[in-house]
Order: structure tokens, then sequence, then C-alpha cells
């Protein structure tokens, strides 16, 4: 299901301000587009602006995004999902009044997909790898939010991603849930899907990320393997004087 695949996303000397409100400072960050990367740090630490500006909903106010040689800053988000770069939102928004296939197919058309009989195929493997079969002829109105959750992450498999970016998805859901939220993301990284995942609660977020970033105030405080990171004395100082949810 994927497109054709590159190896490289790089994001240097990224800032965002909205007005006189600095809220992404200096960000230097690279990963291969096949890793599996987690975001944590306290409330207004600037993650889901660097989610919106790596996937390309909002520009940085300076730097530059590199997708392997390209440059892709001033790229918007429809542009960038069609290259496999796919963003999820915190509060799913299915279109209501039509099913939960339909939302599906909906995304699929969207994509890069060449005819409707092909998007009706994408759709249906999105919706078998998610888990949501059973409910593909439910109103999407009508669904509780675990699966709201998974069909944010069918449309956004639908349209074949590459790398897809999981603002706070398991926000909500009960710890039962949300590991099964973890079973669902789990099988698209066994498709190769690369996962940048801000996430509040760590314990369901390491079971997928193998490296962690933290931040704060608009910066990169630790990367690396996460025990290293939530070992860290800086990371350790933010959480104290912020809000913890870890
Ligand atoms: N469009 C905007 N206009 C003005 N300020 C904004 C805007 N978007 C975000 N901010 C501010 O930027 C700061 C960082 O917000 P952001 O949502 O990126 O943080 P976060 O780390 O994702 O927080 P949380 O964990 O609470 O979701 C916050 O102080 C927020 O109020």
């Amino acid at each position: 299901m994927q497109k054709t695949p590159y190896s490289q996303l790089k994001a240097t000397g990224i800032h965002k301000s909205f007005g006189h409100v600095q809220v992404l400072n200096g960000i230097d960050f690279t990963m291969d587009t096949s890793d599996a990367i987690g975001i944590v740090g306290p409330n207004g630490a600037g993650k889901s602006t660097l989610l919106s500006v790596l996937s390309g909903a909002q520009p940085p106010s300076k730097g530059r995004i590199h997708l392997n040689d390209q440059d892709i800053t001033q790229l918007p988000a429809r542009h960038r999902a069609k290259q496999g770069l796919v963003r999820t939102h915190q509060i799913p928004k299915p279109f209501s009044g039509i099913s939960v296939f339909e939302n599906v197919f909906v995304a699929a058309i969207h994509s890069a997909t060449p005819n409707r009989s092909e998007a009706y195929d994408i759709a249906l493997e999105s919706l078998e790898l998610c888990g949501m079969m059973h409910i593909a002829n439910r109103e999407a109105d009508s669904i509780g939010l675990l699966d709201r959750k998974r069909l944010e992450l069918a449309r956004a498999l639908a349209t074949q991603p590459n790398l897809l970016f999981l603002d706070e998805i398991g926000g909500g859901l009960t710890d039962g849930e949300a590991l099964q939220l973890v079973d669902t993301i789990l099988t698209l990284r066994a498709r190769g899907i690369g996962i940048v995942w801000i996430e509040h609660i760590v314990h369901i977020l390491l079971r997928v990320a193998k490296t962690l970033i933290c931040m704060d105030n608009g910066r990169i405080l630790a990367q690396g393997l996460p025990s290293h990171v939530m070992a860290n004395e800086e990371v350790m100082r933010a959480y104290m004087g912020g809000s913890q949810h870890a």
C-alpha cells in the first residue's frame, strides 16, 4: 500500500511564533522515515506545533524541512500527504451522516489513488488492518471513542502513508483501550509505516517508540533511548516544573 520509499526527514533550525509568543525555539530533528519516535513533554512544550510544522499544517517562522534532498518547507499538508507524510488529530472528526466504510473510502479517493475501484480495495484493506470490518456499515457518528480513534488511523492509512504523525491518539482512552490501540499501531508498524507519536501516557507510548524525544519551552531537551531520556536530569526537572502526566 505504500508509495515510493524514501529515507530521511530532516528539520533544521525550526522556529515558530504566534504574534509575540515564541512556541518553537530552534528545533533540529532528523529521523529515518521508517522509525518509531515518541514525543513527550509538559503541557505547552510545543509538541503539537512541531507536528503541525512537520506535517505541513503550519509553516515554520524560520528553518527548513527536507524529505531526503527535497526542501518541503513550503509544501502544504495535502501535498505532503501525497508524499506519504500524514497526520492524525487529537480529536477525531469523522464525516457524520455516512458510514465507517464511506469515511475511509473518501480518504482513499483523495489520496494519490488513480481510480475508484483501487480506492475501494484500499479502504477495505485499511479497515481490515485496523480491525474495523465488523463495523464498516455502522454510521460513523454511532461508534465509541476507541473505534473513532481506530477510524482516524484507518482514514490516515487509506491515504497510503509512509510516515504517520499521531497527535495524542490515546487521549481519553482507558489503559485497556489504549493497549488495544497500540496493537493496531503495531500492525501498521509491521507494514513498515514510520510513526511520530505525541502521547502523555508514556508507558503506552513506549510499547511502540524506540526513540524518545522530550521537549520543553519549544526546545528538544533530550533525544535517544527512552530509558536514557527519562533518566535525563533536565527532563526530570521539566516534568517536576510542568504538568506531570507520565
Ligand atoms: N495558533 C496559536 N496561536 C497562539 N498560540 C498558540 C497557537 N497554537 C499553539 N499556541 C501556543 O503554543 C504553546 C505550545 O502549544 P502546543 O499545543 O504546541 O503544546 P503541546 O506541547 O502540544 O501542549 P499539550 O501537551 O498541552 O497539548 C502553547 O502555549 C499554546 O497556547
